[in-house]
């Protein structure tokens, strides 16, 4: 319907994640930097399966759909999707994923904070573990078979890793595929070096919390500098940014390609 306006097609609705994320209090910040929020506009809260699933419906469908969307994901290798341009910079330009650690790791667990200085691969590497699971592998088996596929990056991110010698290790990260491949492959790389592993996933605010209070050792899932930004000042003094584990992230508003004439955030107001 391109003589139609998109709003009222799609009900003004962005279709959103986990009200937690990052990019959702980025986009409500875009609802009010660009004006839609007194065009009706307003944002879906939901998960990020519930929303691949409506987008891939969508799609099939050939129906409008303004989705929050970031790389590394699939839905960018499975759907020919575009991000809106953001002239107001409000999702800032190129993200990276950092590992943080709570206060005092590198003291108690130098093994660990070494893996963690260690520790980085880039987007096709982590795009090959989501991939596996979003064909139905499990994390953990995905994960494994990663480390057997690249031996001597896994003895890179090992060298000078001490042994472990049973040491409970605690990883919190956020159910975002991304994060799920990280957090699996932390886990199997350290119990190769002799460590326990305990991975737990939990909302975004909840997994910084459990790094600054030391309830969880570290988390290899922090998008900064913008979509956690909030986090970051939140917990600042009480974390500890270790290391870039992945660049070349990136998150946005994104529509399929088939939307020819929606290619900024501005569109949406037409
Ligand atoms: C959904 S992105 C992986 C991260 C974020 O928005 O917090």
């Amino acid at each position: 319907h391109p003589e139609e306006k998109l709003g009222p097609q799609i009900n003004y609705t962005i279709t959103g994640i986990d009200a937690g994320a990052g990019i959702m209090g980025n986009t409500q910040t875009a609802l009010e930097k660009y004006g839609l929020k007194n065009h009706n506009w307003q944002l879906q809260t939901s998960s990020t399966a519930a929303m691949t699933t409506v987008l891939g419906k969508a799609i099939k469908n050939k129906q409008p759909i303004v989705v929050t969307g970031w790389v590394p994901h699939w839905m960018f290798t499975k759907y020919k999707l575009k991000f809106l341009k953001d002239p107001k910079m409000i999702y800032g330009k190129s993200e990276n994923i950092h590992s943080i650690s709570r206060l005092g790791l590198q003291k108690d667990s130098p093994g660990v904070y070494t893996f963690l200085k260690n520790f980085s691969w880039n987007t096709s590497q982590i795009s090959e573990v989501m991939f596996a699971v979003n064909n139905g592998t499990s994390p953990q088996e995905a994960a494994k078979s990663y480390l057997k596929k690249h031996p001597d990056q896994v003895k890179k991110w090992l060298s000078n890793v001490s042994a472990g010698k049973n040491k409970k290790i605690t990883i919190a990260y956020v159910a975002w595929d991304s994060e799920i491949a990280s957090a699996n492959i932390a886990k199997e790389v350290l119990e190769k070096r002799g460590y326990q592993v305990d991975i737990r996933a939990m909302e975004a605010q909840p997994m910084w919390t459990a790094v600054a209070t030391g309830a969880a050792d570290f988390s290899l899932s922090a998008w900064l500098p913008t979509t956690h930004a909030v986090y970051a000042h939140k917990f600042k003094g009480k974390y500890i940014d270790v290391h870039q584990n992945l660049h070349g992230a990136k998150t946005g508003l994104a529509v399929p390609t088939y939307m020819k004439n929606i290619n900024s955030i501005e569109d949406l107001k037409t």
